[in-house]
């Protein structure tokens, strides 16, 4: 483990680090059994400095590197997240020579040297060819974010480029966004707000009563990191905890949750009184969810997504909450983002809808950042990739 004298000594030189990086940084360490990332975002920070240096050593004798001798990382998007461009900005320059996409165009012939890696801000802003082709240097693509559906991995791929995610960081908020969305919809929150402030709407018909998640069963599609987070928090709820997953996990894990796995999705349908979308998008789940399935669901069962919008056949689904198929929707994933004003699905009230939210808290924005950083920073040092993603 990761307890050497070395390590001890240098566990104080990162002053510039946050505890969150170290926190997020150490398991990498630990299960690597070796120095390897730690000291590649030490190098970066500092010149020369030899690993079993003392914090005055280094202050001392050795210089922090000018942000240009850093290696360029271009910036994409991260001007669109008001509030959090500083903070995010800040955390990349201790590592990286910033460069946003119009520094960039202003000056390609200079600027495409430099770049070795892009940053790439949540899922939205996509990487096309003409935009590999005028990057040389470029070796790797950090994504801020798990999903990387927006990315083409292979056509990435054959330009000798990696690309890397943040599956850790986004684990925890995105699983809370889908109890968040499950409980809102069970309780009609969102109906509940607009009656409170509007007091001379009449609500206690029958009609207009939520539902209860507690010993409810809950199905989860998609038992990765994310799902395997939402069985933890439904389990406190006493909810019965089914899923539907390409590969079962270990014995031990689904005890610990207290799940059962269901090999055919169609059995998880049929039983649930809530089902979470929680895969990845891929050929294989592109529309996984369409008339058929839904029809499978019982009529008060609730459907949650918080993976990708295109999981769900929108239209299949428009059709089954206007016919009442289904009891109701929980949305913070749709195709598109966002829906354009006219679309049905803004019109029906058993529907919530949030933008895309999953991760947008201020710790997870800001590690996911440094988790990005960590992986960029493995690929430029040719060390082992924490999260690296690979075409399939
Ligand atoms: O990390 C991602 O890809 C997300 O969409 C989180 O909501």
């Amino acid at each position: 483990m990761f307890r050497s004298k070395a390590l001890s000594k240098l566990i104080p030189l990162m002053s510039g680090q946050s505890n969150l990086a170290y926190k997020l940084i150490h398991p990498v360490i630990a299960s690597h059994g070796h120095l390897c990332h730690r000291s590649v975002i030490y190098k970066q920070r500092y010149r020369t400095c030899p690993r079993s240096a003392g914090r005055r050593r280094i202050s001392a004798g050795t210089k922090v590197m000018a942000e240009e001798e850093l290696p360029g990382v271009l910036i994409l998007d991260i001007g669109g997240t008001h509030g959090v461009l500083e903070d995010l900005a800040a955390l990349l320059k201790k590592h990286f020579h910033l460069i946003t996409m119009k520094e960039f165009l202003g000056n390609r012939e200079e600027m495409s040297k430099k770049i070795q890696s892009v940053f790439v801000f949540e899922c939205r802003p996509t990487i096309d060819r003409e935009l590999l082709e005028s990057l040389p240097n470029l070796k790797v693509i950090g994504n801020s974010g798990v999903g990387v559906d927006h990315l083409d991995l292979k056509m990435i791929s054959s330009f000798g480029v990696k690309v890397t995610n943040t599956p850790h960081a986004v684990a925890d908020p995105t699983a809370d966004i889908g109890m968040a969305l499950m409980l809102a919809s069970a309780r009609r929150l969102v109906e509940g707000c607009q009656v409170a402030v509007s007091p001379d709407t009449k609500y206690f018909a029958v009609d207009w009563l939520g539902v209860e998640v507690t010993r409810a069963t809950l199905g989860i599609i998609g038992m990765g990191s994310i799902g395997y987070k939402v069985a933890q928090r439904a389990r406190a709820f006493n909810m019965k905890i089914l899923y539907h997953n390409r590969n079962r996990r270990r014995k031990e894990e689904e005890e610990a949750v207290g799940a059962h796995y269901c090999a055919k999705m169609e059995d998880l349908l049929q039983q649930s009184d809530f089902v979470m979308l929680v895969v990845n998008l891929t050929p294989e789940t592109h529309k996984l969810i369409g008339k058929k399935e839904l029809r499978l669901m019982k009529p008060t069962a609730t459907l949650i997504n918080i993976s990708r919008g295109a999981v769900i056949d929108q239209d299949a689904l428009v059709e089954a909450l206007q016919n009442k198929v289904i009891r109701a929707a929980a949305l913070d994933v749709t195709y598109p983002e966002p829906l354009p004003r006219d679309h049905p699905l803004l019109n029906l009230n058993n529907v919530i809808i949030t933008p895309h939210i999953g991760t947008a808290t201020v710790q997870a924005i800001r590690m996911m950042a440094e988790e990005a950083i960590t992986n960029i920073l493995a690929v430029l040092n040719g060390q082992p990739i924490p999260s690296e993603v690979f075409p399939k």
